[in-house]
């Protein structure tokens, strides 16, 4: 099977993509499942793009091979779109999933405005290519009490638009069926195609 490298060092995410390929054929191995020594790239960008680009440029020109990044996050409304590109260290550089979601709950616990979605950016680095970038969503809203034990991140208190249940009490299968990740891949897909390693 062929195998492609996803410049990532989190596991849901790891775990997304793996499921995501299996359609394809395709195998997706993480940074920390390389044999190497891979260090960490600074998310010094102001965009999801700018990050997810230097993600993927960064390690495709140290392994020399095509890569996929990924950078993603939540943008509330009604908290002008934070927690945004600093997603992952809203509550701190430890980047702690739990006490992420509960600054979430706090700020939001006056809001009216609950509208909120995720945004995946994927960058595609190929040595010597212009690297390609798309965008996917998931529209949706901020609930005000955490629910479910599935998926990652701020899951349990995010609700997809035309659901009762939040995406982290969807199984893997109908969160993959919606997720920002999954529409930016399928906007990526005939650049992966032609990208097969
Ligand atoms: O509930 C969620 N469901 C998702 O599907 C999802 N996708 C992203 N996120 C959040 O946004 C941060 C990304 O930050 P990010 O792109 O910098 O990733 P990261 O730092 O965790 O790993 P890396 O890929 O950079 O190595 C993550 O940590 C999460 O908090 C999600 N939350
Ligand atoms: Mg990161």
């Amino acid at each position: 099977m062929e195998t492609f490298i996803i410049a990532t060092k989190n596991q849901g995410k790891v775990k997304e993509f793996r499921e995501l390929f299996a359609k394809y054929n395709i195998q997706t191995v993480g940074l920390e499942e390389l044999d190497k020594d891979i260090p960490d790239v600074e998310e010094t960008g102001a965009t999801f793009e700018e990050n997810a680009a230097l993600k993927a440029e960064t390690i495709s020109s140290l392994l020399e091979i095509p890569v996929l990044a990924d950078d993603s996050g939540l943008e509330i409304d009604a908290l002008h779109k934070a927690p945004g590109v600093y997603s992952a260290r809203y509550a701190g550089e430890d980047k702690n999933d739990q006490r992420n979601l509960e600054k979430v709950l706090e700020e939001m616990s006056d809001k009216e405005n609950r509208a909120a979605r995720f945004v995946c950016v994927l960058a595609l680095a190929v040595p010597g290519q212009e690297t390609v970038l798309k965008r996917g969503t998931c529209e949706g809203s901020i609930l005000y009490h955490s629910k479910g034990e599935n998926g990652f991140g701020y899951d349990p208190v995010f609700q997809p638009q035309g659901y009762e249940v939040s995406m982290a009490q969807l199984t893997a299968e109908e969160k993959n069926a919606i997720s920002h990740r999954a529409d930016a891949l399928r906007q990526m897909e005939e650049f992966i195609q032609s990208n097969r390693v």
